[in-house]
This record gives structure tokens, C-alpha cells and sequence, in this order.
């Protein structure tokens, strides 16, 4: 089954952006967005009367940046903030990210290939130019965690991040889906990583359906081989969307 099938009229669509929508690339500022993404995300938004969101771990300025002229509803960096379709931004008061932040910076002096995001809300250690040190990433962000109130572990793909710990993909969704035009969708929800479980788990819980772009353990029901695939469903349920014929 292809997104065309999946996708109706009436359904609310819901993307990560990284590993989904665009292929990984070595650094976060690296990723392409190929020609024609745009277009179809452009197409499909209207087609489902606005009822299309993103949901990543990003910032929601980096995606406006990388879709634009596209703004798109949106959540980032994993729900801690979200726009909605009226464009109202909704930041919660982040967690004290000052412990996070000093342990991720002391690891990373010592190794250059190590690198610190930081996001509002949120420090991602960022360890795919030196995948050896996974393990060591992952217990400093671990202790700094433990001793910092509000924050969160979450582990993505060459990446472990202190986040809010209130923050989920999931629940970003389901605060779409109590604002119109999402409200009384049938919400599809798409994504590659582990982050995106909860998000799946989400719309499979109000009868939706989680699509896992990849290979991996996934909740979801569906699965997508990889961005590649996704991206030209994407075009082809636009286009089927938009005229109201079968792709
Ligand atoms: O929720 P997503 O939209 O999938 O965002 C997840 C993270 O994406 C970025 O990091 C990942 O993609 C980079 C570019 O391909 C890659 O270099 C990195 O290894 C990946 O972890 C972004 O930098 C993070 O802030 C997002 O949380």
C-alpha cells in the first residue's frame, strides 16, 4: 500500500522532517531538499484543506527555512514548541538546560568531531563523525539529565538530546488534532526514527495510522522503504489528492 492509498480527503497529515521527508546528511545544515518537495508538500497542504503539519526535532525556524517560501503548521524540537495553523507560536518556559549544556561542551572540547546543538529548549550532542563515542555521549547526557530538573534523555539516530520532559512528538499531534482544520481528522502521521514512536503510538490510538520510513522496531503499522520512496508517494498523492482520481 502507498501513501496515496492511505491518504483521503478527510485525513489530518502529519511529517518528521529528517530521515523522512529529506535523506540524513553528515552535519544538520547539510541536508538537501531536492527540487519539486516544496511544490508537493505545497500541493498536498491544500488538497487537505491545511490539515499537513511537521513534526520534528528541529527548530520550527530551521524547517520554515529549509521549505521556504513554505510555512507549514508545525512542532519542533519534539513538540517543546508548535505553531498552529493560525500561525500562533506556543513555546512553553524551557527547563534549566545550563547543566546539559556544560557537560555536552566539556566532552566535545575534547574531540572535535563531537557536536552541540543548541535548540530552544533543548541540547542535542550530536556524536555521526564519531560513532566510538556513543557510549560516552549518552552517560554524560544521562548524568547531566539526572541532575537537572524538567529535562528529559531522548536518543535519535547519531544523537542524544536533553529535552522537556513534558515534550513528545505524540502529544504535539494530539494538540493539532483539538484545533481545526485538524480537528475530526483521521491523522496519518509519518517518520523514520525511534523519536517518532510516540508520535505513531498517537494516531494509532485515535484510529490513525503511524507510517516508519526504514528499516527498524517500529509501533507503526505501515512502513515506507526509505526518504527516496517517500518523497515520490508524496508527488503522487498530491497529484491524486488534488484532481480527486485514483494515483
Ligand atoms: O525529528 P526529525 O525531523 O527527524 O529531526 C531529528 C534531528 O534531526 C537533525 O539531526 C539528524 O539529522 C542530521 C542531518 O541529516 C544528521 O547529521 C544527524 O546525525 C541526525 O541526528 C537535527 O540536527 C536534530 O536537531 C533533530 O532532532
Amino acid at each position: 500500500m502507498n501513501l496515496a492509498d492511505m491518504l483521503a480527503p478527510s485525513c489530518a497529515l502529519f511529517l518528521d522532517f529528517d530521515g523522512t521527508l529529506v535523506d540524513l546528511a553528515p552535519q544538520p545544515e547539510d541536508v538537501l531538499v531536492p527540487d519539486g518537495l516544496v511544490d508537493a508538500l505545497q500541493a498536498l497542504h491544500r488538497a487537505l484543506g491545511g490539515a499537513l503539519a511537521m513534526v520534528s526535532g528541529r527548530p520550527i525556524a530551521e524547517m520554515d527555512a529549509f521549505l521556504h517560501p513554505l510555512r507549514l503548521p508545525a512542532a519542533g524540537v519534539h513538540g517543546a514548541q508548535r505553531r498552529g495553523a493560525d500561525g500562533v507560536l506556543h513555546q512553553a518556559e524551557p527547563p534549566p538546560l545550563d547543566e546539559a549544556l556544560a557537560a555536552a561542551h566539556a566532552l566535545a572540547a575534547r574531540d572535535e568531531r563531537l557536536r552541540v546543538e543548541l535548540k530552544p529548549g533543548s541540547i542535542a550532542l550530536h556524536y555521526r563523525q564519531a560513532p566510538e563515542r556513543e557510549a560516552e555521549c549518552v552517560a554524560v547526557m544521562q548524568a547531566a539529565v539526572a541532575r537537572s530538573r524538567g529535562l528529559a534523555l531522548l536518543r535519535g539516530k547519531m544523537v542524544v538530546e536533553a529535552k522537556p520532559g513534558g515534550a513528545t512528538k505524540g502529544r504535539a499531534i494530539e494538540a493539532f488534532l483539538h484545533e481545526p482544520p485538524f480537528a475530526g481528522r483521521v491523522p496519518v502521521f509519518v517518520g523514520d526514527d525511534v523519536t517518532d514512536e510516540a508520535g505513531f503510538s498517537a494516531v494509532q490510538r485515535l484510529r490513525g495510522l503511524g507510517v516508519k520510513v526504514g528499516e527498524g522496531d517500529t509501533v507503526a503499522s505501515r512502513r515506507i522503504a526509505s526518504p527516496a520512496d517517500f518523497r515520490a508517494q508524496l508527488a503522487q498523492a498530491a497529484a491524486a489528492l488534488g484532481t480527486g482520481a485514483p494515483a
